[in-house]
C-alpha cells in the first residue's frame, strides 16, 4: 500500500515554492542565468527598494535582462536535440533510426544489437534516450517490448508515429527477373506479402531491414534483394526497384521514447499516460477497472494483456468442480489525459481499489503528426 501511494504521489501536480507574490514580500534571492554563468544577488522587492532607487538612472536596458525559467524551458526542445544520444535496436538506416530522427532531428543515434541493449544503454548513461517499436497498425503489438518495459525502470517520455513505406532494394544493375531471394526483418516480409508472393522468390529473415541491406551490399549479392527504406538504399548504395510494396498503404509503426527521468506532465497540449496493473480475481473486475476511466470521460487508446511470468497460473479451490486454473495477467493501458489533470489522478486513485499492483510507465505528449 505504501509503495502504491509513493508511485502515485510522484505524479501529483508540481508546485514551485516561492513563486507566488505576497503583499509584504520578504527578501528573495534572484538567480540570473547568463549562458553557463549564474549570478546571485539579494534584492529587496517592493516599496522600500522603489524609494531607495528614486532619482537614480539605470545604466542597463532592463528589457535585455534574462527572464526566469518557466516549465516550458525545462522540457527538451528540438533546439537541444543535437546533444541527445538515442539508442535503438538495429543498424544505421533502419526504421527505428528514422523514428529517433523524427523525434530529435539533430540527435546522435546509437545502434544496438538487441532491444535489451537499447534499454541498458540509457541505464548506463551511454545514451540519454531509447526509441523502441511498440506496435504496428497491421502487425499488432511488439510483445517483447511490453515485457521489457517492466524489467527496466525507465520512463516513457514520448511517442513517435512513423509511416513505414517498404521498398524493394538491390545492387545497381540488378533486375527483378534475376532475383532468387529477398532478405528482411520478418515483420517487413510479412507486411509485404502480396507483392512478394507475386515476385515468387524465397524469403530470408534478418534482424532488421537495414542489416539486410548492409549484408547484400557488402557481399555483392546479385541474386538477392532486400525490403528496407529509401534511406537504407542511400546509406548502402542500393537501387530502389519498387516503392510502397506493403499490403496496407497506410502502414504505421508506433515507437516509444524512454528516458531515465520522467518529464513534467502538462495540460497545455494533448498528453497520453501509459500504465500497467494487475487485478484480483472476481466477477466483472476488469469491467470495474475500466469504468474508472469511462466515469471521467477519459478515452482509452490501447489495452494490452500479457501473462504474468512469475505467477502464470492461479489455482483456485472449488468444492464443486475441483481445482480450476486461471491465467494471471498484466494489463497495459494507454489513456488520453495528462497526470497533471485531477480527473487522471482521481481515476488512478479509484483504480487502486481493484488493483493489486499499479505503475505509471509515463505521461508524455501525443504524436499527432504523420
Ligand atoms: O528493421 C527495422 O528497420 C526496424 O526498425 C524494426 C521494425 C520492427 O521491429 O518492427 C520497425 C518497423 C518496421 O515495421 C519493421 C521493422
Amino acid at each position: 500500500m505504501a509503495l502504491k501511494c509513493v508511485a502515485l504521489l510522484g505524479w501529483s501536480h508540481y508546485e514551485f515554492p516561492g513563486w507566488n507574490q505576497s503583499s509584504n514580500p520578504a527578501p528573495v534571492t534572484v538567480r540570473w542565468f547568463s549562458g553557463h554563468r549564474s549570478i546571485s544577488s539579494s534584492v529587496q522587492v517592493g516599496k522600500a527598494s522603489a524609494t531607495h532607487n528614486q532619482g537614480r538612472k539605470f545604466h542597463k536596458d532592463l528589457t535585455s535582462l534574462p527572464k526566469p525559467l518557466t516549465v516550458a524551458d525545462l522540457s527538451v526542445t528540438p533546439d537541444d536535440s543535437s546533444k541527445v544520444r538515442i539508442s535503438f535496436k538495429g543498424t544505421l538506416g533502419s526504421y527505428a533510426e528514422d523514428a529517433a530522427l523524427k523525434a530529435y532531428p539533430k540527435c546522435k543515434t546509437v545502434p544496438c544489437d538487441e532491444f535489451e541493449d537499447a534499454f541498458k544503454a540509457v541505464e548506463l548513461w551511454l545514451a540519454e534516450k531509447a526509441v523502441l517499436p511498440i506496435e504496428n497498425s497491421s502487425g499488432g503489438s511488439i510483445h517483447r517490448n511490453y515485457d521489457l518495459l517492466l524489467r527496466h525502470r525507465l520512463h516513457i517520455v514520448g511517442e513517435v508515429q512513423l509511416p513505414v513505406n517498404f521498398c524493394l532494394l538491390a545492387l545497381p544493375g540488378v533486375r527483378m527477373e534475376q532475383l532468387k531471394r529477398v532478405l528482411s526483418h520478418p515483420q517487413a516480409l510479412a507486411l509485404s506479402d502480396i507483392f512478394l508472393s507475386k515476385l515468387g522468390v524465397a524469403r530470408e529473415n534478418v534482424d532488421d531491414t537495414a542489416s539486410a541491406a548492409q549484408y547484400v551490399a557488402s557481399n555483392g549479392l546479385r541474386d538477392a534483394a532486400v525490403v528496407a527504406s529509401i534511406r537504407a538504399a542511400q546509406v548502402y548504395g542500393l537501387n530502389v526497384l519498387a516503392e510502397k510494396i506493403q499490403d496496407d498503404p497506410d502502414n504505421i509503426t508506433r515507437f516509444l521514447v524512454f528516458a531515465r527521468d520522467p518529464i513534467i506532465s502538462r495540460t497545455d497540449k494533448p498528453f497520453k499516460t501509459s500504465i500497467v496493473f494487475t487485478l484480483e480475481e472476481g466477477p466483472g473486475i476488469l469491467f470495474k477497472a475500466l469504468a474508472v476511466f469511462a466515469l471521467r470521460d477519459i478515452n482509452l487508446t490501447k489495452i494490452e494483456s500479457r501473462p504474468q511470468r512469475k505467477r502464470p497460473l492461479r489455482v483456485v479451490d472449488d468444492s464443486n468442480t475441483g481445482a480450476a486454473k486461471y491465467f494471471d495477467y498484466l494489463f497495459y493501458i494507454d489513456f488520453e489525459a495528462s497526470m497533471a489533470e485531477p480527473r487522471a489522478q482521481n481515476a488512478l486513485v479509484h483504480l487502486q481499489e481493484f488493483a493489486t499492483f499499479l505503475r505509471v510507465l509515463g505521461c508524455y505528449p501525443m504524436d499527432t503528426t504523420l
